[in-house]
């Protein structure tokens, strides 16, 4: 008799008590992460708890100084293939002063995908496809520098899905982008997840993505704190490692848990 195959979906990301020291401060204690394929995983924890340190580890960005990284089954240090990984930095400028235009910035995204420099038709339908998926198929000739925080932030994240990554790792998408640019991210992450992406999400609250997450890690000094079910929001509030007061019972903050 064959024996039955196991339905768990390989690991994308492994991390194993992977530990990190940032000028003389551990910031990563030991850390534990395992992502599987098509799983979205939130990232949470308070201010300077490690999570962009985690994800910047996870892509390479900061050198660990013990414990293993492996993307797709492959160790961090061999691992070449970054076509496979998109990576939305913690929220920048697109341009940084260079006066580049919506499309030229996503189809820089597209690089690691087009051979000997020479894009083709294959990559510039993804690129037209990746900046109508973030809702700027109309301003794609205008320059990054007239654009909204929230603007900026849905061209990097064109950018990032111009390589069509399998796995995509996001630092606080969020963070300072105005209702309307946060229902189209989310309405774009949506997609990517239906279409069988793998994310790993930095969040400081899970927000309009909450429906999307399996499963939260939280991080609390550097270690991981919990991981499993996403905490349950209560109302608009109730976010992991914030104190929820009830307008009718102020005295006594009603605390989450995770990281109080
Ligand atoms: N280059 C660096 N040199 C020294 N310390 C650093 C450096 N980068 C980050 N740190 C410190 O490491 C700790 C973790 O930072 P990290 O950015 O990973 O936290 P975070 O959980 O992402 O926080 P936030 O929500 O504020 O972005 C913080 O105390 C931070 O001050």
């Amino acid at each position: 008799m064959p024996e039955p195959q196991s339905t768990t979906p390989d690991p994308v990301i492994v991390v194993r008590d992977a530990t990190a020291t940032l000028g003389a401060r551990p910031v990563l204690r030991g850390i534990d992460l395992t992502v599987r394929r098509g799983e979205v995983v939130a990232l949470l924890g308070a201010n300077g708890s490690g999570k962009s340190t985690a994800v910047r580890s996870v892509i390479g960005q900061v050198p660990l100084s013990g414990g293993t990284v492996e993307l797709f089954g492959t160790p961090l240090r061999r691992f070449r293939d970054w076509a496979r990984v998109g990576y939305v930095p913690q929220r920048t400028t697109a341009a940084g002063g260079v006066p580049a235009t919506i499309r030229e910035v996503v189809a820089s995204g597209r690089l690691s995908r087009t051979r000997l420099g020479l894009p083709r038709k294959a990559d510039r339908a993804a690129v037209d496809r990746a900046i109508e998926l973030v809702g700027l198929a109309d301003r794609a000739k205008d320059s990054v520098g007239a654009l909204s925080g929230g603007q900026h932030q849905r061209v990097l994240i064109a950018r990032a899905l111009a390589a069509e990554p399998e796995l995509l790792i996001m630092d606080e998408p969020m963070a300072g982008v105005d209702l309307a640019s946060q229902e189209i991210l989310a309405a774009t992450l949506r997609e990517q997840v239906a279409a069988g992406a793998t994310v790993l999400l930095v969040l400081h609250e899970l927000g309009p993505l909450e429906p999307l997450i399996d499963r939260a890690v939280v991080l609390r000094d550097g270690c991981v704190m919990h991981d499993g079910p996403p905490p349950k929001a209560v109302g608009q509030h109730a976010l992991p490692g914030h104190d929820h007061v009830h307008p009718h019972a102020a005295s006594e903050p009603v605390r989450t848990g995770l990281l109080s």
